[in-house]
């Protein structure tokens, strides 16, 4: 459940015009927020209200926590309210709380300075007051955003935002929660449901979204129910990566697994007995669930020759790494890319700074224009299909910040995609599995030390 801020302003506007007002949905963010707040009873608390509704939420959680005995003062740094549902909470709110004039130092600090209504980077006294709050050793409670946070890219974001401990998200997260330069200032993040109708087109992974039944095995079944897939990579230089997707791919439950690589491989064949071997000049079977070509690739040796075999093939496709180009879009069946943001910024002409400031744009841009599925790699990996929409993986895993990394999820997704379409988003399960297994290793080896090949071990350990 993720929102742009002109999608909150809509259910926002939908809900006021069929009776239900925007003081009653602040009435409902803060009397799900306050019982979350980690205050203790002896706690100063300063509510740090900008003029906007999200001010308003501010003024209902400042009365909120004054009515159950805390100690509050609000501080209205730019002035009263503008908004004719924050005044009123304000008229009331003001008789039971302080109102300060200068800002004093507290325990907790509750951010309510600006919310979606954000445009730009801060100006004017607001820079001031985030920087005061920077400077304060409370801990800082922001209310749906960190003050000073876009809602949905980092593109002209100047660094200048309340930096939460923990950030309450209205209705939905936004976009840039999972945005690399952005996520930090959010702290932990929870989402706050205020009761309004969920249309957001992205969803947002985590541990428990992991489907446990895929490493199960039916007592009656064949290698056949589990697909057939073929993985092709390697160059003359670069021959460890096929070998690594072939093996992360056996390790996820793949039937039968042909690998197609260089004559220049002989020698690793042995490493993976379990696979059966191709060579690159052979002809490709017809018989397939799915065809992952790429790691290890480089454009030339032979390139042009397989890919116009494999395009003809109607099952889905996975293009990875050497593979990426945009002379290879066309294929009968799902065409699933996989790229890194070097990779994708090669694909769209985009730079890196643009792809990583507005990755859910670009991405599901790009999904729909070429009619693609994409996963767009990164700490947030974003899994988008052909209609735009997507999920964005929240298991995190700092030892896949590492050669190799790639080549496993590209195993993954192999096996995952052979089982003839009989799992639910095979990709969103693939990207969870791959995150999921180096986060688990990462427990008993430290996440610097861990080897591609420990996540592939893992995979049946999770
Ligand atoms: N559906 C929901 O989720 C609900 C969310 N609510 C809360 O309302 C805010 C959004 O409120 P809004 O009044 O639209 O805007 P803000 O409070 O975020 O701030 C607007 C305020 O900021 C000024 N401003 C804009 N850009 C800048 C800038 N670059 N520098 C300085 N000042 C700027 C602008 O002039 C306005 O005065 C949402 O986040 C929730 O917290 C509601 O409670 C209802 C339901
Ligand atoms: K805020």
């Amino acid at each position: 459940m993720i929102y742009t801020a002109a999608e909150i302003k809509q259910i926002d506007q939908t809900a006021t015009q069929n009776g239900m007002p925007e003081s009653i949905l602040m009435e409902r963010a803060a009397s799900a927020i306050v019982p979350k707040l980690p205050i203790e009873s002896h706690s100063t608390i300063l509510v740090v209200c900008g003029t906007g509704n999200n001010g308003g939420d501010g003024w209902v959680v400042a009365r909120e926590l004054a009515v159950k005995g805390h100690e509050v003062s609000v501080w209205l740094p730019l002035g009263d309210s503008k908004s004719e549902a924050a005044s009123t909470h304000a008229a009331y709110a003001s008789s039971l709380v302080r109102v300060i004039e200068q800002p004093v130092a507290t325990d907790i600090v509750i951010d309510a300075l600006f919310g979606v209504g954000l445009s730009g980077p801060v100006t004017g006294k607001a820079r001031d007051v985030i920087e005061w709050v920077n400077q304060q050793m409370a801990t800082v409670l922001s209310i749906d955003l960190p003050s000073g946070i876009p809602s949905d890219h980092a593109l002209e974001f100047d660094g200048l935002a309340i930096q939460a401990t923990r950030t309450y998200c209205l209705h939905g997260y936004k976009r840039t929660a999972f945005l690399n330069r952005t996520s930090p200032y959010y702290g932990q993040i929870e989402r706050i449901d205020i009761g309004l109708p969920h249309t957001s087109g992205w969803s947002v992974l985590t541990e428990s979204d992991f489907n446990r039944s895929l490493l199960e095995r039916d007592r009656f079944s064949h290698k056949t129910d589990y697909g057939h897939g073929i993985l092709i990579g390697g160059s003359r230089h670069l021959l460890g990566a096929p070998f690594l997707g072939g093996r992360a791919a056996i390790r996820s439950g793949i039937g039968l697994l042909n690998l197609s690589v260089p004559r220049e491989a002989s020698p690793f064949i042995s490493t993976l007995p379990e696979a059966m071997y191709n060579q690159h000049t052979d002809v490709l079977e017809q018989s397939y669930d799915a065809i992952a070509i790429g790691p290890g690739m480089v454009e030339g040796e032979g390139m042009d020759t397989i890919w116009q075999q494999v395009k003809h093939q109607s099952c889905p496709i996975i293009v990875d790494a050497g593979a990426l180009s945009t002379r290879r879009f066309e294929t009968r069946g799902p065409l699933i890319l996989t790229p890194h943001p070097g990779e994708f910024s090669r694909l769209t002409n985009q730079s890196v700074e643009e792809i990583e400031g507005d990755r859910f744009a670009v991405a599901s841009e790009f999904a729909k224009q070429h009619r693609v599925h994409l996963i767009l790699k990164g700490t947030y990996t974003l899994i988008v299909t052909p209609d735009g929409k997507g999920a964005v993986n929240t298991v995190e895993a700092s030892a896949l910040a590492k050669g190799g990394s790639g080549d496993i999820l590209t195993g993954i997704l192999l096996a995952l995609w052979s089982r003839k379409g009989e799992l639910q988003s095979p990709s969103e399960q693939a990207v969870l599995w791959h995150a999921l297994a180096a986060k688990s290793i990462s427990r008993t080896i430290h996440p610097a030390s861990v080897l591609a090949s420990d996540v592939i071990e893992e995979l049946g350990r999770i």
